[in-house]
């Protein structure tokens, strides 16, 4: 450990503690905590099915820098790199589209075998492991998928879906910790439909096949994902977020709720509250919308510190799978998923390095003036020196420290691509 470091955390514990916050404690509660890396930060959502066809759903990636993975063993190196520069032992959240076998597939012919090496590479570096059925960027995905009025693409995709739960659950066995298998589909419509009950008939119907299978909560959870709008979907969402709440209520799974996915003035974080006391539990996509569901790079803004407050301050972190959803192609891909995971660690440090009693004792009392005091306070308490000590504890770099490496691994590895 540097010793200015060191010192700037002993004088930190110092300041919390006179405020009754253990700061080692806090320490060990994060080190606890997984999130999920998104695999597709690192080759702009192609994926190594079919990685010639354009990415399609409403979602997109700008910029073009150089050095995006395009074999599975590059991303893994990419994601072995940021991950080393992350505190803390994390999850990898993998779409379907991301197979890694020399086999020619479809997406209803993905089998656990397809994904081996990924389990292999977790079981090597201690990482937990995600999933995601990918229902977009198909031929068959252009006029709906799971909510497809044509049978034969409706079985298409229900046979995906299905075989990508036995994937979620293979990872979830094969690593020892539950794997969650989140369902995100791009079906709607650009123009406003005559019929709207149609559609979301057929999809809850769909996904009621999909789920037929039990397989062990201790391997695989269900999640679905609801969205606002998508480019080309403009006027209706099938699975709209209401849509998805119900269902996800009704069928006891995990409801996703992506910071990008509601209207911009809405407080996501206000909605694990609201959903918590009836659902199973929540996956999280922390990402950045600007103006719209732009998957900017997560940073510490004020959205992303109530996500981290709230899960604290109201002890979700037992009920909620925290993974992070955003693209960025104009920067250096490795350094975006550091940045990314990096701030949403930091909020969860900053929800944890409140004095949380004594703010709820002074709300439940009627002292709203300590609550605002406090809270207010709190912003300029020297949070920093405490996540420079964290990422010392952690043997990963404090600061920008980090981004040496990540500028070497670019000259060393990622330049020599392409
Ligand atoms: C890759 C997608 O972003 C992801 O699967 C989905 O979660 C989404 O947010 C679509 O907008
Ligand atoms: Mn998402």
């Amino acid at each position: 450990m540097t010793q200015p470091i060191e010192e700037a955390y002993t004088l930190a514990k110092q300041k919390y503690a006179a405020i009754g916050v253990d700061t080692d404690a806090v320490l060990d509660k994060l080190s606890q905590i997984k999130v999920s890396l998104q695999c597709w930060q690192g080759d702009d959502v192609l994926g190594f099915m079919f990685p010639d066809q354009a990415l399609t759903g409403g979602i997109s990636v700008s910029g073009n820098y150089p050095g995006k993975a395009t074999t599975p063993a590059q991303l893994r190196a990419d994601l072995d790199k940021a991950l080393s520069l992350i505190p803390g032992n994390h999850k990898v959240n993998l779409h379907a589209i991301y197979v890694d076998t020399d086999e020619k597939i479809d997406l209803d012919q993905i089998e656990p075998k397809h994904y081996e090496k990924w389990v292999e590479w977790a079981k090597e570096k201690g990482l937990g492991l995600d999933f995601n059925p990918t229902c977009f960027s198909h031929p068959k995905s252009t006029d709906g998928t799971l909510s497809s009025n044509d049978p034969e693409t409706q079985a298409f995709w229900i046979e995906h879906v299905k075989r990508s739960r036995k994937v979620a659950a293979y990872f979830g066995e094969e690593l020892n910790q539950t794997c969650v298998n989140n369902i995100w589909i791009p079906d709607g419509y650009k123009d406003n439909p005559i019929d709207k009950m149609s559609p979301r008939v057929r999809l809850r119907d769909a996904l009621d096949q999909c789920l037929e299978e039990k397989f062990d909560d201790a391997h695989m959870l269900d999640a679905v994902e609801g969205k606002l709008f998508g480019i080309g979907a403009e006027s209706f969402t099938t699975g709209s977020n209401d849509f998805y709440l119900s269902y996800a209520l009704t069928r006891d799974i995990l409801w996703t709720i992506d910071a990008g996915h509601f209207h911009p003035t809405e407080d996501v974080s206000d909605k694990f509250t609201a959903f918590l006391p009836f659902g199973k539990g929540l996956m999280l996509h922390v990402s950045r919308p600007i103006r719209w569901d732009s998957d900017h790079v997560v940073i510490l803004d004020e959205a992303t510190t109530r996500i981290g407050e709230t899960l604290v301050r109201n002890d979700l972190l037992d009920k909620t799978f925290i993974g992070m959803d955003f693209f960025d192609a104009t920067i250096n891909r490795v350094a975006a998923m550091v940045i990314g995971a990096r701030s949403t660690l930091k909020s969860l440090l900053l929800g944890m390095l409140s004095p949380i009693d004594t703010l709820k004792d002074a709300e439940s009392t009627g002292d709203f003036t300590t609550r605002l005091a406090v809270t207010e306070e709190m912003k300029s308490y020297p949070f920093g020196a405490i996540w420079d000590y964290y990422c010392q504890q952690q043997s990963v770099p404090a600061g920008t420290e980090w981004l040496k490496e990540v500028k070497d691994y670019e000259q060393k590895i990622l330049t020599e691509r392409n």
